[in-house]
């Protein structure tokens, strides 16, 4: 039977030559849809095919009532609802290595023209103006250059840049000291780039943790005349700031390929001379688009014709006989994996999942992705899945180990999830209690007994008389309503813990106060 993809943005068309030579495909390209025009084509479509123009909301997904799969031709899936698509049952797939190069080298073309003020000398001399004193450039030589996020692009970045011999230091969570140095890199935190940066430039995905990473805090640790690059997406510098710090002359200048909101022709920054931008034009090469198109019309095909895809971004749908057994750990392995990862400090170095009790004859390896996704998700976004999980952390470095153990400490089903770093390793176990749902029974070798679920607040201390009454009133000073609390501790006077659930979502300032309490060591707020 023919199936229907329809292709919202404009492609290259060499790029979906395995799309239209499809006999069991019919190719609907239409790039310049209205709203309404598109969620009618929609409709029909088993498959849909877009760029970054296309934003792929809850409303078209509800539209599409036999879309079997979403196609992102590039990188970056924040213009696809991938909630909604999973829940639809609609795996998203996108073409991740396609446009690393172009993006890299546009980055590039944006540091040296940002350095040498090309485009503002053009745009004179383009109206007959020979100005020379006033497009003094810098070198780039024997400048650092900080890059966040460390990833494909980030790392094309840093060959290059080294190329023109700058200096490199880079910040990404999955950076340690011995990958920085294999990459010939210097390995620093966020703050210690900030800081060393002449150059700062950005490559992480947009997700909640890298949104508006660079805001004013971050600007104001800058070194006074930086310069700052963002050819990843819109909103991981806040605009504000950077127009704040561009027009007082304490940024020296900004080449920007991205804008939170896109088009973006009448954006404020644009009207500052030391702005350079384009358009979203990182991948913008008749290479990557073909390269995009290609590995994404593939994957399509595959995936219309029951085959696997090679790069899926969300969870396809589970078969119903492994779904009866495993889906009531699937929420607690995610959870165990989102609070060990809030907790623990360090670069990531192995993850492990013990298994026991009822568990011990069933296949975990799915559990087990979860808990991965649970754990990774912190760092990656929503672009890591049960699907991905594995090979996301294998690129990173990351080993995982499945096991299955006889010791249940009582329980009739034990997940413990483990986590190694470089600088510690920590533990969390979680049980499924008959008739009662899930419970968090052991964190470290404290044990406790906790609903995963809601505001948690996590305290780590030394057990002293006070303590948990001064933890009470600056709660109550909050109007923080504490709904349950549980305190572990290995000796009398030693180090323990306290696990609270509150009604509400903890503010920073409240965390602060926290962590400020004699006999505190360490507050983490969480939000399962
Ligand atoms: N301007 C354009 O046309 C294009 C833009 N992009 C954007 O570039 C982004 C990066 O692409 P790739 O390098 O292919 O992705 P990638 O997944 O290979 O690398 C992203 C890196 O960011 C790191 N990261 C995540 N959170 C971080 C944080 N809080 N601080 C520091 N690092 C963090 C991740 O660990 C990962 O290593 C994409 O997500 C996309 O939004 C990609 C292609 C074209
Ligand atoms: O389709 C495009 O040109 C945008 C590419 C991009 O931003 C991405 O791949 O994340």
């Amino acid at each position: 039977m023919m199936k229907r993809v329809l292709i919202s943005d404009p492609l290259s068309e060499d790029g979906i030559r395995p799309l239209l030579d499809a006999e069991d495909v019919e190719t609907v390209l239409n790039p310049s849809m209205t709203h309404e025009e598109l969620l009618e084509a929609v409709s029909k479509a088993e498959a849909l095919i877009v760029r970054s123009q296309t934003q792929v909301t809850r409303e078209v997904i509800e539209h599409a009532p036999h879309l079997k799969v979403i196609g992102r031709a590039g990188v970056g899936v924040d213009n696809i609802d991938l909630n909604a698509a999973t829940e639809h049952g609609i795996i998203v797939v996108n073409a991740p290595d396609g446009n690393t190069i172009s993006t890299a080298e546009h980055t590039m073309a944006m540091l040296m023209s940002l350095a040498r003020n090309i485009p503002q000398a053009y745009h004179q001399l383009k109206q007959k103006r020979w100005e020379r004193k006033k497009f003094v450039g810098v070198e780039l030589k024997d400048k650092t250059i900080g890059i966040v996020g460390f990833g494909r692009i980030g790392r094309e970045v840093a060959h290059r840049a080294k190329g023109h011999r700058m200096n490199v230091i880079a910040f990404d969570p999955f950076l340690n000291e011995e990958k920085a140095q294999k990459a010939g890199v210097k390995h620093g935190t966020l703050e210690d780039v900030l800081k060393e940066a002449d150059f700062l430039t950005v490559h992480t995905p947009l997700i909640e943790k890298t949104k508006h990473l660079i805001n004013r805090e971050a600007i104001a640790l800058m070194k006074p005349g930086a310069r700052i690059l963002n050819c990843a997406r819109g909103g991981i510098i806040e605009e504000d700031a950077l127009f704040e710090a561009v027009q007082s002359g304490r940024i020296a200048g900004a080449a920007l390929d991205v804008f939170e909101e896109e088009p973006a022709t009448e954006h404020p920054l644009l009207d500052l001379p030391e702005v350079i931008a384009t358009p979203h034009l990182g991948a913008s090469t008749i290479e990557a688009q073909e390269n995009v198109a290609t590995d994404v019309s593939f994957d399509v095909i595959e995936l219309l014709r029951g085959g696997t895809v090679k790069n899926p971004v969300n969870l396809p749908s589970v078969s119903s006989e492994m779904m009866e057994k495993l889906s009531p750990y699937f929420q607690l392995s995610e959870r165990l994996g989102g609070f060990l990862s809030k907790v623990v400090e360090g670069t990531l170095e192995r993850i492990n999942v013990y298994y026991s009790g009822e568990l011990l004859d069933v296949d975990t390896m799915p559990l087990t992705r979860i808990a991965v996704k649970g754990i990774l998700k912190r760092h990656i976004g929503s672009r890591v899945n049960d699907v991905n999980a594995f090979k996301t952390a294998s690129d990173k470095g990351i080993v995982i180990n499945e096991q299955k153990s006889t010791s249940t400490k009582g329980f009739t089903n034990l997940v413990t999830v483990e986590i190694e770093t470089d600088l510690e390793k920590r533990s969390i176990a979680g049980t499924l209690l008959n008739g009662l749902g899930a419970r968090i029974v052991q964190l470290d070798h404290y044990s406790i007994d906790v609903v995963p679920e809601g505001h948690l607040i996590v305290i780590q201390h030394t057990d002293q008389p006070g303590a948990i009454g001064r933890v009470g009133s600056l709660l109550a000073e909050h109007q923080m309503n504490i709904a349950t609390m549980q305190v572990g501790r290995t000796n009398l006077g030693g180090d323990a813990v306290m696990v609270l659930s509150v009604d509400k979502e903890v503010e920073k300032h409240c965390q602060e106060e926290l962590a400020g309490i004699a006999d505190i060591k360490h507050v983490t707020c969480l939000n399962l």
